[in-house]
């Protein structure tokens, strides 16, 4: 991975690339654009992962918010930006049938209701039944072990993301 050419990028070229290495919150590749020159990919990682923490809870429930639901309106309506729309497929989440998707919405409700944000978890390192099963394991739990179970999960996904840009970004821009 060319850590110079990423270095080099102007900042809108920066966000362009990373603004949605957190779902919907570009203000985080905004922001860590000031550590640049980054030191290879973990660097960035840590960046990215220092912001999160430095978040209140409330800033933390409010990054929460900005992810689509798994299975949820944004998918049926086709409004998941890219990247959410290959990891939910990849788990799935595009090929239930109507009792599974029933199911979901039902569970992810609940959740929803119970800890005012959604459920989140890696949908690249989970199958359809893993989600099911730990969603509904994880509706057992309290708002504040969920709240950190899910930033885990956000912080898992930006990973996964942001090798995904900078690997195949080798071939583009980078
Ligand atoms: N609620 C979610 O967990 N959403 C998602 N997880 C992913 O890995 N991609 C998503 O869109």
């Amino acid at each position: 991975m060319d850590i110079s050419a990423v270095n080099a990028l102007t900042y809108e070229e920066f966000v362009e690339l990373f603004g949605n290495v957190v779902e919907k919150s570009p203000i985080i590749s905004a922001a860590i654009w000031s550590h640049r020159p980054f030191k290879d990919l973990t660097d960035i990682e840590a960046h990215i992962t220092e912001f999160i923490h430095s978040l209140s809870d409330s800033g933390k429930e409010g990054l929460l918010r900005c992810h689509p639901d798994l299975a949820g309106r944004d998918l049926q309506s086709g409004t998941l930006t890219r990247e959410s729309r290959e990891e939910q497929s990849q788990a799935g989440m595009t090929a239930l049938d109507s009792a599974e998707i029933l199911l979901m919405h039902r569970l992810n409700s609940e959740y929803k209701e119970r800890f005012g944000f959604p459920f989140i978890i890696c949908a690249r390192l989970n199958n359809k039944a893993d989600i099911v099963r730990r969603l509904s394991e994880r509706l057992k739990n309290d708002r504040a072990a969920e709240r950190e179970l899910a930033i885990e999960e956000v912080k898992k996904i930006s990973s996964l993301r942001l090798h995904n840009i900078v690997l195949s970004g080798i071939q583009t821009k980078l």
